[in-house]
């Protein structure tokens, strides 16, 4: 039988709640054995004494819930209660379980991939359950969020269910293309063009991760121009060192920060100069150009006819110095002037260069696999053999079975559950 499993589901404690799930054949018996009395009634909160039923001993009095399978966040028999979230009221309930015959701890992700094993979620929103968890930004919330109530996995079926009736086509064909009332072929090749197009629309956006990794911002210009107290002021703290002596910053900086419910990387280099003459300064240069090149975003403080394509020209400590029309903003680390408009123009730009709020971005894994789905449906697009066609077609259904689990890949599953905390 499969093992029933408990954790301590919410946070480290001790906190207000604990919350301890527990999924499995054995839930209802637990409650049962736990709560010495009748099970309360399906999916309402109920107030009971937990009694060790080794000793008759007051556990604690918990909120109890029970949810009968298979309609249940993992597909199984569920259990909750809901503790006093002290560390002994915890280790307390946790080790009574522990003893309960046929239970044992549940492994990082185990219920969710209970969950994905039953059926209930499929991979792409496994994926965004554990981005959803992870989530430290207002974009990457949203995102995570849209990818878990199925945006993709909707789409996912529809293709499949279109390869599914093109390749049926197919195979009738095949099947009766000897007799006479069946023409030569089948033009699938307009349907086929159709779905390749949206699968490009979707290859074509911008990437999940981008949320994820934050978009990287190089402050870049000669030495001594502003870049470090600009970073900090960002930052809104003093990470880099400043002082007025041109080369003070060697190394790279880099420091993640959360700007308008996006993330960034700020990478404060060392300034640019050709006869530093300082062998470790060079190095740093040569880092610094290698920064600025790989980019998202150049923050250039220096002379505005010297800036690297693309970049915004930034006319920086403009509490003492006159800049010319020829910069895009003013900009003072000192009084703040600019600061706002610089962040609203950061923002903006993290905006352009993500996933949109309503449109949903791949991340690597599901682009490998749409791709493959892609090309494969191409080919069948190329070929006038249906029989050629037909396989070619089967190839994309199994690049989209992949996609969302249902060809398992266990090495793919032991990877994204081992990243979940316990308890999910
Ligand atoms: N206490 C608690 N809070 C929680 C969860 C939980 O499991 N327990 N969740 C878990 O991560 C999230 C909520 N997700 C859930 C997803 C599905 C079902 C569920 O029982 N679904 C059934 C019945 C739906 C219904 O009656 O409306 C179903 O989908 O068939 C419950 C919670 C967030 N908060």
């Amino acid at each position: 039988m499969t093992p029933t499993i408990f954790a301590l589901s919410s946070g480290m404690p001790p906190a207000g709640i604990g919350v301890v799930r527990i999924s499995g054949p054995q839930a209802g018996d637990v409650i049962a054995a736990l709560t010495a009395r009748p099970l309360p009634q399906p999916r309402r909160a109920t107030l009971r004494p937990l009694i060790d039923p080794r000793d008759g001993r007051l556990l604690d009095e918990a909120l109890v819930l029970w949810f009968p399978g298979p309609a249940t966040a993992t597909g199984e028999d569920l259990a909750e209660f809901h503790v006093h979230g002290g560390r002994a009221v915890i280790a307390a309930v946790l080790d009574c379980l522990a003893r309960q015959p046929g239970l044992r701890a549940a492994e990082a992700g185990e219920f969710t991939r209970r969950a994905l094993l039953n059926g209930r979620i499929d991979l792409i929103e496994a994926e965004a359950l554990g981005d959803l968890l992870g989530a430290e930004t207002e974009a990457q919330r949203r995102h995570a969020l849209m990818m878990h109530d199925g945006a993709l996995s909707r789409a996912v079926e529809r293709w499949q269910a279109t390869l599914l009736a093109l390749s049926a086509r197919l195979e009738a064909v095949l099947d009766f293309s000897d007799e006479d009332d069946v023409g030569d072929g089948v033009d699938i090749g307009g349907d086929l063009r159709v779905l390749r197009t949206e699968l490009d629309t979707w290859l074509n956006r911008p990437r999940a991760e981008r949320l994820k990794d934050g978009l990287r911002v190089v402050l870049a210009g000669p030495p001594n121009a502003g870049k470090s107290s600009l970073f900090n002021a960002l930052l809104g703290r003093d990470a880099a060192i400043v002082s007025d002596i041109a080369g003070t910053t060697r190394d790279m900086i880099e420091a993640p920060v959360q700007l308008g419910g996006h993330a960034f990387v700020l990478i404060d280099v060392a300034g640019l100069r050709d006869d530093s003459g300082d062998v470790i300064e060079a190095i740093g240069i040569d880092r610094a150009r290698r920064a600025v090149a790989a980019a998202d975003v150049v923050l250039w403080l220096g002379d505005p006819g010297e800036a690297p394509e693309g970049a915004l020209r930034i006319g920086a400590q403009s509490d003492r110095i006159s800049h010319g029309s020829d910069i895009d903003l003013r900009l003072s680390a000192h009084t703040g002037e600019g600061l706002e408009e610089l962040i609203a123009w950061l923002v903006a730009r993290a905006a352009e260069l993500s996933p949109r709020a309503d449109e949903a971005g791949l991340n690597a894994r599901q682009a490998v696999l749409i791709s493959e789905a892609r090309d494969a449906i191409a080919l069948a697009g190329s070929e006038s053999d249906p029989l050629l066609q037909a396989e070619s077609l089967r190839a994309s259904r199994q690049a989209f079975d992949a996609l969302t689990g249902r060809a398992g890949a266990e090495a793919m599953l032991d990877a994204l559950f081992g990243a979940f905390c316990i308890g999910k």
